[in-house]
């Protein structure tokens, strides 16, 4: 396939080895440097770039009839406009918070741990996510995932990286230099407490999920998630 990376920073250069390894070719590389492109004769975009960029590169795909697979976090509130233009143009999106298998799986642990701890009051739920200090969003594109099947799972009604209401949980977003990406939710009652974590060693199994997410993309039409690829849940 020849892909495009939107985005050419910590993310784009680990896809780019990966993409070629597996006999793809990078035929454009876009950073905040480049001042315009063109996406003829692409089969896929791979998208990790910026929040305040996101938008923009995802749209310029779903116009120009490039699928698009984004891994870029914090522009979620447009999430809706992008999967109304990926309707309207008939065009492929997916977007996935974390593209690793192994946070996939995560996904759906947490998912049926806040099930059970839906009917049990006792417990108290927070979460911690630990990244390296160049990331610009908090908390992680992850952490919104796991907190937003906890929220559909039980009586909480949202949480605040501090100070949350008594209806609310919070999420701790600690900034360590060089870790690639932890996240660990934990309930807690007077007798004992459960936690699950996921600790990524490196940025591998989010750029491996990304290039197998685009591959899969290439011939589909419609808005998908990494659940579709990975086939659970
Ligand atoms: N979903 C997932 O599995 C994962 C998601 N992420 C997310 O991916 C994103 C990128 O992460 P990471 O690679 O670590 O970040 P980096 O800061 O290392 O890279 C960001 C890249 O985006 C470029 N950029 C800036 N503006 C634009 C623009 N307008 N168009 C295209 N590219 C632009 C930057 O260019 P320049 O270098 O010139 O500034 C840089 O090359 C983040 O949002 C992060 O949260 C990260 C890991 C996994
Ligand atoms: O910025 C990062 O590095 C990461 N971002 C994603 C997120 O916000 O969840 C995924 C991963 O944790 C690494």
């Amino acid at each position: 396939m020849n892909i495009a990376l939107l985005g050419y920073g910590k993310m784009g250069k680990v896809i780019e080895g990966i993409a070629i390894e597996r006999g793809h070719n990078i035929v454009l590389k876009v950073d905040a440097d480049t001042k315009s492109y063109s996406l003829e004769n692409i089969d896929v975009a791979i998208d990790f770039s910026v929040p305040s960029a996101a938008v923009q590169n995802i749209s310029n795909c779903l116009n120009n009839n490039v699928p698009i697979v984004s891994g870029t976090t914090g522009w979620l509130d447009h999430y809706n406009d992008m999967v109304a233009l990926c309707m309207e143009r008939n065009g492929s999106f997916l977007y996935a918070s974390n593209f690793s298998i192994g946070v996939n799986i995560f996904f759906e642990i947490n998912k049926k741990l806040s099930g059970l701890m839906g009917t049990q009051p006792s417990y108290s739920v927070a979460m911690e996510e630990i990244h390296h200090t160049q990331k610009l969003d908090a908390p992680s594109g992850t952490a919104i995932s796991l907190a937003n099947d906890i929220i559909k799972n039980t009586s909480y009604t949202g949480w605040k990286l501090e100070n949350p209401l008594a209806s609310e949980f919070q999420i701790v977003a600690k900034r360590i230099p060089d870790v690639p990406g932890t996240h660990e939710v934990i309930y807690n009652s007077e007798v004992d407490s459960i936690s699950i974590k996921h600790t990524a060693h490196s940025r591998q199994g989010f750029a491996l999920g990304a290039v197998i997410a685009a591959e899969w993309l290439k011939d589909k039409k419609g808005v998908f998630s990494m659940k579709d690829v990975l086939n659970i849940g």
